[in-house]
């Protein structure tokens, strides 16, 4: 099946919630190193990427669309332009795998979702894009289920680790370190001095050789 991947991106000051720990510079190549891992997992699926991008942006890789409204306006208006399957994937969930993103298009639904934690959606498969309508930020995977039900759409709920780990927050890191082999956004945090550590109670966090900081 043919089938093409949306996926937005913020070039510029992303990950704010970062801010703590990375410069804006810092940001803006880890956020491009995350999808680079992203686009590669999507391409691997046999899928064809654009980028939604809220700013001038070129990759070798991928078609890019520039759209300046906000991000339910954007994808929305994607959505209208597709006639073939789409999956809506983020730019932040670097240690998704082609065989995860082929999970999700073997569906028999007319619709498979991955939840973020927190309430949130991380990917979207849709065969029928056009009649759906995207409404991210909140609880957005309940309204996305709301929404299919709207549209008529069976819907294949998809439990998953990798996809549904979303890097928003310092804590977050932690999972690149452990589970990103081969990675560019390990390769990212660990040129840039970030290692696992344990704190007194034994929990696993993030540290960042001093040396290394620009802040
Ligand atoms: N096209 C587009 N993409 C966006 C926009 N805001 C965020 N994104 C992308 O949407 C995905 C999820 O966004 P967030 O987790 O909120 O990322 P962010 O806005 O860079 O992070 P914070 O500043 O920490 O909220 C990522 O792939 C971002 O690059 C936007 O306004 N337009
Ligand atoms: C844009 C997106 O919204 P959410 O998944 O929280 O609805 C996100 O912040 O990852």
């Amino acid at each position: 099946m043919y089938f093409h991947a949306l996926i937005p991106f913020k070039p510029v000051n992303p990950k704010t919630r970062l801010s703590c720990i990375l410069t804006q510079e810092e940001r803006e190549a880890f956020a491009r190193a995350m999808l680079e891992d992203v686009i590669a997992a999507v391409q691997k699926s046999g899928c064809s990427a654009t980028l939604l991008c809220t700013h001038s942006f070129k990759h070798e890789n991928a078609l890019v669309a520039v759209r300046t409204e906000p991000l339910n306006d954007a994808i929305n208006w994607a959505l209208g332009q597709f006639h073939c399957p789409a999956l809506i994937i983020m730019a932040d969930i670097p240690l998704v795998t082609a065989g995860d993103i082929q999970r999700l298009i073997r569906t028999e639904k007319d619709m498979s979702i991955v939840p973020g934690r927190g309430g949130g959606t991380n990917i979207i498969f849709l065969k029928k894009p056009r009649c759906f309508r995207a409404d991210y930020y909140g609880a957005s995977f309940l309204d996305h289920m709301r929404i299919a039900e709207e549209c008529g759409f069976s819907v294949e709920v998809i439990d998953s680790f990798r996809m549904s780990t979303d890097i928003d927050e310092k804590e977050d890191l932690v999972e690149i370190l452990i589970h990103g082999k081969g990675r560019k956004s390990r390769e990212y945090l660990e040129s840039s001095g970030f290692s696992i550590v344990l704190d007194e109670k034994g929990r696993v966090g993030v540290q960042r050789d001093p040396h290394e900081e620009a802040l």
